[in-house]
């Protein structure tokens, strides 16, 4: 057992703000160190006006500029590493909404290089199993959130929840040595990177379909992604088997901040109340004279029970966000990462025999100590051996009468009746043997003048007459091959001339030998997968649909099956989330699809997309060209051994390989090495290619998801200007959407509902709505005023407007939606016009 604490890394969030809050620096014993200088003026407003500096030491501290690999390298590998070796193992990400826990863990919503640990991690195992053939792997995934203390399953195979609570709800058990399962938590086997990652996918876009306004499950539960590994030697009864987890926690800032009521009050209690009993935990667990440690009261403190103290290699992340009103929140996540890392866990390897085999292994000792006991004591076992024994008996007098060595032994143990049984197959075998005839003496051979006589032994009759049938075969044998050859030969002469009449050099004539050994590595021995990887690669690359990101192409290396399936998954998620759409709500869709704030990234990745495409297109078409070449080649070889093989008969040549041969191999070995690289190349590239596809999933999800809070908000607004009495209904849209942006800028939340987001950072929910809802509702209730129709969920709004200062000229009543998209993007800027013209006259 080995003492290890836990260990604590910091990484910085990138700011646009330019006040250096902060620096990295070393402390006097070289450890890297991050501290906080407040500004008086923060100081005496938030903290304490005293104290103007916060110095905090972490094993590393990764500044802004971090990249991805670089976490991935410091802080996950070495735990990974370790997992893999058979110890357990925790990395978790603690800090306030918005800090980067998630981006940590998972990665971003956008680029392929900004993946997180966990698809980085499956890749680094998957190439480990690889490598590493002397030991079998299985891996076993769950992902499981934590919410108001409540566990659910998000890799719930039905994929049909539309909110959290549809997802298999998962519960705590703990059996009488206080281990702790969870009852309903599915495991599912991974054979490969791929499984895996949909895996990871599957749980992403469960994790973001069950979000509500009420949960924005990233910000508000704790997730947990955890592999299973079992490993065995080949041939060994040893079994290691280690566990995983990755753990993106909730925001950690405090209720009394926050500013949130209601509902929304009890989860932020929740969290804070979980993240309070994570922090018992740890003090408790730092204080040498605690006896108990209350891991009990929370949900999330009895799953990471053995990260915290127990058998488990634990690392944590500190995001911190350093600009000024964030400063406070990373100060105290600092000051809770001081406090991990004083805990030490007792981390032993997890070893142990397989039940199975320990069994077999127990049984066989048993018996051997009653037949030892027997000997011992004198007294014989009676009763008849079984089947199994007499097999048993029959395989060692096989074995012994086989070993040519005459030291062998026959070893069936101490039992006597095994000992008898064995005499008496050893008896049986001399009597059935034929009793040998005298043997007659040998015609004398011809002898051979000045050749010493062959040493012929006498041979029986029998003997005589099978050695004559031999060398008749073996005349048949040779008559056959010398046809064959002359036959072969013939082919090449006419080869050669076709050849010298076209111009070609024919054949030199050279002999070699070991191709079919340098053949035996060819990587044709691999074709089936590698092929079937190309192929579909370049036919899904020429149906170049991945136009429309609303339906990303399937992609490398996917078969029908899988893009019907997700096809048919896409459509139930867009049905769960937006109901059979009217014709006016999927105008309105597509309006706010239009402006909406993430295009910018949909479009890069879309491009991004199509690259790789077209990058796996070519290498899909080399990978094919270059096998051809392997296999031309091949065959040049072995029709060049044939004619040497042929003049060899006729010239008895040597058996070395010659020129033209050595040249042909070498561009087979350079072909072979091309075929290599490109093809992991297009590995690679098939990884990125299911990533980013994965990516555009994320984002179509996300954009249904925000276009429902947009809209459900809102119908809430028109609810409320139908009950303010003698509001009309446009005047009272124009002072909800007073200034309606004309510009598109992020981050803008245009209505009162958006304060569901935390301010700290905005939370997940705050960031998902930019300004584009505003300048869409002033689109649409600017139409909505002019078509009835847009209103399929709003109470149809009052005609009859008090202010008339305020309202607009009256809306075109009789205009209809055509249903053809030129036609309708006309009347909806024609409306829009006369909306601003509105509003300029207002400003006068
Ligand atoms: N190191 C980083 N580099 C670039 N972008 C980052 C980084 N860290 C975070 N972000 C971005 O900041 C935003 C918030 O990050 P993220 O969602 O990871 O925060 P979080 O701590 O998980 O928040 P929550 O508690 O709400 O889940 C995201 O848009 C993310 O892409």
């Amino acid at each position: 057992m080995v003492k290890q604490t836990i260990q604590i890394f910091a990484r910085v969030k990138p700011t646009k703000s330019k006040a250096a809050l902060y620096h990295i620096d070393e402390d006097g014993e070289g450890s890297p160190r991050l501290t906080f200088n407040i500004p008086r003026d923060i100081a005496e407003g938030f903290i304490n006006n005293k104290k103007e500096n916060f110095k905090f030491r972490f094993q590393k501290v990764f500044d802004q500029n971090a990249q991805q690999d670089e976490i991935f390298d410091n802080v996950a590998k070495p735990v990974i590493d370790n997992v893999l070796q058979g110890y357990n193992g925790t990395i978790f990400a603690y800090g306030q909404t918005g800090s980067g826990k998630t981006f940590t863990i998972t990665g971003g919503a956008e680029r392929y290089i900004d993946r997180g640990i966990i698809p980085r991690m499956l890749s680094y195992i998957f190439e480990y199993f690889e490598q590493n053939s002397e030991r079998s792997f299985t891996a076993h995934i769950s992902y499981l959130e934590i919410y108001n203390d409540n566990g659910y399953d998000l890799l719930d195979p039905k994929h049909e929840a539309a909110k959290l609570e549809d997802l298999p709800k998962v519960s705590l058990m703990e059996d009488s040595d206080q281990n702790i399962h969870l009852k309903n938590l599915s495991v599912h086997q991974a054979a490969n990177e791929e499984e895996a990652l949909n895996l990871l996918f599957l749980g992403d876009t469960n994790r973001m379909i069950a979000e509500t306004p009420m949960n924005q499950a990233s910000t508000r539960s704790h997730c947990i992604f955890t592999v299973h590994l079992t490993s065995r030697e080949h041939g060994s009864a040893t079994i290691r088997r280690s566990k995983l987890h990755l753990v993106d926690l909730a925001g950690s800032e405090r209720v009394s901040k926050t500013g949130v009521n209601g509902l929304l009050l009890t989860e932020a209690k929740y969290i804070n109340l979980s993240l309070h009993y994570l922090e018992q935990v740890i003090t408790s667990l730092a204080d040498k004279n605690r006896q108990h440690i209350p891991y009990r009261n929370s949900m999330m403190t009895s799953v990471l029970r053995d990260s915290l103290g127990g058998n488990c290699m634990t690392t944590m992340i500190a995001t911190c966000a350093i600009d000024k009103r964030n400063i406070e929140e990373s100060i105290s996540t600092c000051r809770f990462a001081q406090r991990v890392a004083m805990i030490k866990n007792d981390v032993q390897l997890n070893e142990e025999m397989d039940p199975k085999l320990l069994i077999q292994k127990l049984k066989a000792e048993i018996q051997q100590l009653k037949e030892e006991l027997a000997m011992a004591t004198g007294e014989q076992r009676t009763d008849e051996l079984t089947e199994e024994d007499l097999q048993r008996c029959e395989a060692a007098v096989k074995a012994y009468l086989a070993d040519t060595d005459p030291e062998a032994i026959i070893s069936v143990g101490g039992d006597m009746r095994k000992i008898h049984t064995c005499f008496s197959i050893m008896k049986k075998r001399v009597l059935e043997r034929p009793a040998s005839s005298p043997r007659k003496a040998p015609t004398p051979a011809p002898v051979i003048p000045d050749q010493p006589a062959p040493d012929i032994g006498p041979y029986s009759d029998t003997e005589n007459s099978r050695l004559k049938q031999l060398v008749i075969q073996r005349d048949n044998e040779i008559n056959i091959l010398v046809n064959m050859l002359k036959k072969e030969k013939k082919r090449v002469k006419d080869a050669s001339r076709q050849l010298e009449k076209l111009g070609q050099r024919p054949p030199s004539s050279a002999r070699g030998e070991g191709y079919s050994e340098s053949f035996s590595t060819t990587p044709d021995t691999k074709q089936n997968g590698h092929s079937s990887l190309s192929s579909t690669v370049g036919s899904r690359a020429n149906t170049g649909n991945s136009d429309d990101w609303r339906r990303p192409p399937s992609g490398a290396g996917i078969s029908q099956e899988k893009q019907r399936q997700r096809r048919e998954h896409d459509a139930v998620v867009k049905k769960k989330i937006l109901g059979d759409m009217s014709v006016g709500r999927q105008e309105a869709f597509e309006l706010f699809r239009r402006d909406y704030e993430h295009n910018d990234s949909i479009e890069e990745n879309k491009q991004v997309l199509k690259q790789r495409y077209a990058e796996a297109k070519t290498l899909g078409e080399k990978v094919n060209k270059v096998r051809h070449n392997i296999n031309h080649l091949k065959s040049q070889i072995e029709h060049h051994r044939m004619a040497i093989a042929m003049k060899g008969l006729s010239e008895s040549q040597t058996l070395e390989p010659d020129e033209e041969e050595v040249k042909l191999r070498h561009q087979m070995e350079a072909e072979k090495n091309s075929y290599k690289e490109t093809f992991n190349r297009l590995r690679v590239l098939k990884t990125e290619i299911e990533h980013l596809q994965h990516l555009l999933e994320k984002a179509k999800v996300k954009l249904m998801k925000d276009f429902e809070l947009w809209w459900a908000e809102q119908v809430a607004l028109s609810q409320q200007e139908n009950q303010v009495p003698g509001s009309g209904s446009t005047g009272t849209v124009l002072n909800a959407w007073q200034t309606p942006p004309t510009t598109m800028s992020k981050g803008h939340s245009p209505s009162p509902a958006s304060d569901l987001s935390v301010p700290s950072g905005g939370g997940k929910l705050g960031r998902v709505r930019g300004s584009v809802a505003g300048s869409i509702a002033t689109q649409l209730r600017a139409s909505n005023s002019a078509d009835g129709r847009l209103h399929d969920d709003t109470p149809p709004q009052r005609s009859s407007v008090s202010n008339t200062s305020t309202r607009p000229t009256p809306s075109p009543q009789g205009i209809r939606l055509t249903g053809d998209p030129q036609a309708d993007a006309d009347i909806m800027a024609f409306v829009k016009a006369r909306q601003n013209i509105i509003q300029q006259v207002q400003k006068r």
